[in-house]
């Protein structure tokens, strides 16, 4: 039996996609979810663990490596998806959104890198951490400049724990511009968005699963940043 792989903020959404991905390839999986959505009723029937964790919680990291020592002894991936878009214009309380930024985008990977090593260690096979960035990590937001700055942050500590952990470890980051929009979204801002990439096209979940599908796949990369962007970059 392989050892499973780890999904925070796997109740909807990007995270959701991925958890019924490895549920359909009959992998293990644990997923971290904070609200209790439906999703999380048909994970556990489906087999998943589900470990119910608000990072913003004091001694949060510390309650869930016991849940998850409890699980298991080993960890074949942790995929950091969890996350929070939040920005300035409706968090006027400057000080408390850049910490809130930095703590679920970059120090609650932190801590889980560290405690959950030797469990990523422990696996019969080579292992592997995913961080889900955004490509506003590489270019900055105007919008969203703690969100921004924050991501850049966990794309950055792709490439330390890159040379901690290798070669059992291999650690990369998959940096997303447009995947799915929210339910929110009106069709002007749609129709501005997808005018930001080459490909012009809110792509779906399957982009994200398919280049975590490649790095866990891969033998070889580590350390490295896989875009998945439309081309954003070149418009
Ligand atoms: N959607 C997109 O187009 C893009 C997504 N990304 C990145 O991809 C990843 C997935 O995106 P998406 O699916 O849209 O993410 P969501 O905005 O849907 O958030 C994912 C999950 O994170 C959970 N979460 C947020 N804060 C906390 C917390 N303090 N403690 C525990 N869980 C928390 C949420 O829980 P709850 O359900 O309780 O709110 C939610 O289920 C994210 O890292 C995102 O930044 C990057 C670029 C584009
Ligand atoms: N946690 C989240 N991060 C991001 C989201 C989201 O819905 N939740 N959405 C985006 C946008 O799609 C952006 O990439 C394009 O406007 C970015 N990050």
């Amino acid at each position: 039996m392989a050892a499973p792989i780890l999904i925070t903020g796997g109740a909807q959404r990007i995270g959701l996609a991925l958890a019924k991905h490895f549920i359909s390839a009959d992998l293990p999986l644990i997923v971290t979810y904070r609200t209790r959505h439906k999703s999380v009723d048909e994970l556990e029937a489906s087999g998943a663990t589900c470990i119910q964790v608000d990072f913003n919680e004091p001694d949060a990291i510390a309650q869930l490596v016991e849940k998850i020592k409890e699980q298991t002894s080993a960890l074949r991936a942790v995929i950091h998806n969890a996350s929070s878009w939040d920005c300035e214009k409706l968090n006027p309380d400057h000080d408390a959104l850049f910490d809130n930024m930095m703590r679920i985008h970059a120090k609650v990977p932190y801590l889980l890198n560290m405690a959950l090593a030797p469990l990523l260690q422990a696996s019969n096979e080579v292992s592997d951490i995913v961080h889900i960035t955004d490509y506003v990590a590489e270019k900055g937001s105007p919008k969203h400049v703690a969100y921004a700055a924050s991501k850049a942050a966990l794309d950055n500590l792709s490439r330390s724990f890159a040379a901690k952990y290798a070669p059992n470890i291999k650690v990369n980051s998959v940096s997303p511009s447009l995947i799915i929009f929210n339910e929110h979204d009106d069709e002007a801002y749609k129709t501005k968005t997808l005018q930001k990439s080459l490909m012009g096209i809110e792509p779906g979940c399957q982009e994200v699963i398919a280049s975590i599908e490649l790095l866990l796949n891969s033998n070889y990369i580590t350390g490295r940043t896989l875009a998945v962007d439309g081309g954003r970059h070149l418009k």
